[in-house]
């Protein structure tokens, strides 16, 4: 467990240790996300970390920040990521796993540097949820979750800030080789579908003989 003295770069050594495998999950809002992530844990053994969800508990823990915090997100603005990085690493920290799926983080430039500087955690991969916007406010309008930022006025600006901030990032990591793109229009088990391949990637059936021990290649 972490402590309230703790410095970052305590923290950042100390998760440096665990060689934590990270892989970013990003996507609109309301592009299925949360709803993959789940589905990911249960069968491929990583531990979900949603930053959004970790800000919600930070703001309802009656912290410093809180305030800050609520105005950032019924704006639609990306909080500091100070802020989220400490609150992200001390989750891997606490957590006895070391795989984990980071679901909305990084959501900007400043996000992703700050990020990489501190930890130098690199992703294995990022799995990018592409979705058009006429569903993705559907899908939020109907989520019923109760968050004040699921509103159409907030939906609008976070659209905004995910074409202006966030897309920025996905092709940031495209350049490296690192995007896994998802048709997330689709039905929840269709796209899972995807994304299983993704994690569990097929041995194709037909594989050359050549490639095999000699009793399976007779066999
Ligand atoms: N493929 C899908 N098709 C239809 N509805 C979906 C799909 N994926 C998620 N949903 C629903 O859409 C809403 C937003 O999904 P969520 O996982 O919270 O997205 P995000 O975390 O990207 O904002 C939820 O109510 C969820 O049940
Ligand atoms: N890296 C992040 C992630 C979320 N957030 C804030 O949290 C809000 C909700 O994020 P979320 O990931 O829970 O939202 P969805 O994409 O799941 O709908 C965002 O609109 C931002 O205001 C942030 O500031 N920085
Ligand atoms: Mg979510």
């Amino acid at each position: 467990m972490g402590t309230a003295n703790d410095s970052s770069k305590d923290i950042s050594d100390r998760l440096a240790e665990k060689h934590p495998k990270v892989v970013f999950v990003l996507g609109g809002p309301g592009s299925g996300k949360g709803t993959q992530c789940e589905k990911i844990v249960q069968h491929f053994g990583y531990t979900h970390l949603s930053a959004g969800d970790l800000l919600r508990a930070e703001k309802n823990s009656g912290s410093e920040n809180g305030i800050m915090i609520q105005n950032m997100m019924n704006e639609g603005k990306i909080v500091p990521s100070e802020v989220t990085i400490k609150l992200l690493q001390k989750a891997m920290l606490d957590s006895g796993n070391e795989k984990f799926l980071i679901d909305g983080f990084p959501r900007n430039e400043e996000n992703r540097a700050a990020f990489e500087a501190l930890t130098k955690i690199e992703p294995e991969f990022v799995l990018y949820f592409n979705c058009p916007e006429k569903e993705m406010e559907r899908r939020i309008l109907n989520r019923n979750q109760g968050r004040e930022d699921d509103n159409i006025e907030t939906i609008r600006k976070r659209f905004k800030v995910f074409l202006e901030s966030s897309l920025p990032v996905i092709e940031y990591y495209k350049g490296k080789g690192k995007v896994r793109e998802i048709d997330a229009a689709k039905p929840v088990e269709e796209v899972f579908e995807e994304v299983k391949d993704i994690f569990n990637p097929k041995v194709p059936k037909d594989e050359n003989v050549e490639g095999r021990c000699m009793c399976c290649a007779i066999l």
